[in-house]
């Protein structure tokens, strides 16, 4: 009898820190058992924020032999236009390509292959009615932390109680897995907008149909968030959690405007510092600053006196530090004063500037992909939370784990602060001049532990094995 090979279907949100890290978890899975000769499937919706991605995704998946790219097409009828949040826009995308979603499963399933699961990013979960109408079992692919979805698991739980948003005023919020309640400013400022098509909305819609997962596989490892894995996993009604952690993209994403010559130079002059002489800055994939703050950061990092690699990226522009003209820009004579001992650029390889050995310190807004890439390389964070789930792992990383080093817990995009130079100055001494001595021997025992957790034996190993023992057998 002809044996069908078997599937597996991945939806992530339309954003670099999601599908980058979801193809390298798919990758994952298919390397650790090849003799199972496992398939993906990638259903890509049009990234709405990022005009450079979508080619990007196609070059990249045309290299995976296993992986099958099906890019959906523009939202049908188009959402008429960006409401108040974000998320909200997002999940309601998401939802629209339900009957498209559908489809595309049903023809899979009439086909040679035969699919095995759907997995779905966070913001995707809308789209587990597609698959349990055609009785396929849904998994979370988590691109974040244990510590956000400890809040995500408890927001359905709270609101049949209080039933509605989050208020600044509220107490700090006790959660099952965390050892330290979390405070209000450490919550994604979404929730605190309680509009009908506002940003709790969107979190209530995506965070309830958690449950009703299969399993949920977060980016992470056991040894990093011990603590609220095992709280976690002792919840009844919470589905199987995996592990799989840190999924890391060490070939790093190109970028178009990505200008090879320039970086040669700046490896060259890396290579002929000290070790962990330099601090990074690079704030994401998204995230950005206005005119009078990045003059102030420009102003701290020249007082601190410490060397300097800034990926500098202005709010609200995709485009690069090259086409924006940096002496536009930054203080009068920064270039010229800093020469030889800073270098500003746009688009960084971050992975491997983060492990070249001239690198002690990262300023980072605390994504959680740039969170376990420092890891990965033992460089402790100073931490620069702007949007999204970014204050709840700085907060996570300073207080709960004492892996990092604050310089805000508490900034958001939007909000009309600026954080002034001296400050920014105090926090790159404190990061490089050994007061965080604490903190850099913490981060280079989670680099061993990061490593141990991938390899042959370790916890993420194992957590991958699980899955795919539990993806096979199910239903047998
Ligand atoms: O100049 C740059 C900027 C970014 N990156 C890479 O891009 C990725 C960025 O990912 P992340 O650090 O997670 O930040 P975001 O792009 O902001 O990611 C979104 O998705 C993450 C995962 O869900 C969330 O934790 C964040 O809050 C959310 O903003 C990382 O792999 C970086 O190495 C570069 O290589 N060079």
């Amino acid at each position: 009898m002809e044996r069908r090979s078997k599937e597996l279907v991945f939806v992530p949100c339309p954003g670099v820190g999601h599908i980058i890290s979801t193809i390298e978890f798919a990758t994952r899975l298919l390397d650790q058992h090849p003799e199972l000769e496992l398939s993906v499937t990638l259903l890509i919706m049009p990234a709405p924020f990022n005009p450079y991605l979508d080619s990007h995704v196609t070059s990249l998946v045309s290299s995976l032999p296993r992986f099958t790219l099906f890019s959906l097409p523009p939202a049908s009828p188009p959402l008429p236009h960006l409401p108040r949040s974000i998320e909200y826009f997002i999940v309601s995308l998401v939802q629209s390509y339900l009957p498209h979603v559908r489809s595309l499963l049903q023809q899979l399933l009439s086909g040679p292959a035969t699919p095995l699961a759907l997995f779905l990013d966070l913001f995707c979960t809308p789209l587990m009615d597609a698959a349990h109408d055609l009785s396929l079992p849904s998994y979370i692919y988590l691109t974040s932390g244990a510590g956000f979805l400890d809040f995500v698991l408890h927001l359905p739980v709270r609101h049949p109680q209080l039933k509605r948003e989050f208020f600044i005023s509220d107490p700090d919020l006790p959660l099952p897995g965390s050892s330290l309640p979390l405070p209000m400013s450490s919550l994604p400022g979404a929730v605190f907008d309680g509009d009908q098509t506002g940003g709790y909305a969107a979190y209530l819609k995506f965070s309830s149909r958690f449950r009703d997962a299969r399993g949920i596989v977060v980016n992470t490892f056991f040894e990093l968030e011990h603590q609220t894995i095992s709280s976690l996993s002792r919840i009844d009604g919470i589905p199987p959690l995996y592990t799989v952690g840190p999924v890391i993209d060490h070939k790093g994403l190109p970028h178009p405007s990505f200008d090879r010559d320039r970086w040669e130079a700046i490896w060259r002059w890396l290579d002929q510092l000290p070790d962990s002489s330099v601090v990074f800055l690079c704030f994401g994939s998204m995230g950005g600053f206005n005119v009078e703050q990045v003059k102030e950061i420009a102003a701290g990092l020249e007082h601190s006196g410490h060397r300097f690699l800034w990926a500098l990226r202005m709010l609200d522009s995709p485009k690069q530090l090259e086409e924006v003209k940096p002496e536009s820009i930054l203080p009068e004579g920064f270039l010229g004063r800093t020469e030889g001992r800073g270098v500003v650029c746009g688009w960084a390889p971050q992975v491997e500037v983060l492990g070249h050995r001239a690198i002690g310190g990262f300023v980072s807004h605390c994504g959680w992909n740039s969170t376990l890439e420092s890891l990965w390389h033992g460089v402790p964070m100073l931490t620069w939370p702007i949007y999204a789930e970014q204050q709840l792992n700085a907060f996570r990383m300073v207080k709960e784990l004492g892996l990092a080093v604050e310089l805000r817990l508490d900034y958001r995009e939007g909000a009309g602060e600026v954080v002034k130079a001296d400050e920014i100055e105090r926090g790159v001494r404190l990061l490089m001049e050994g007061e965080a001595g604490e903190v850099r021997r913490k981060v280079k025992e989670m680099k061993e532990a990061a490593r141990r957790a991938v390899c042959e034996g370790g916890s993420s190993y194992h957590s991958i094995h699980k899955l795919i023992q539990d993806l096979v057998n199910q239903g047998s």
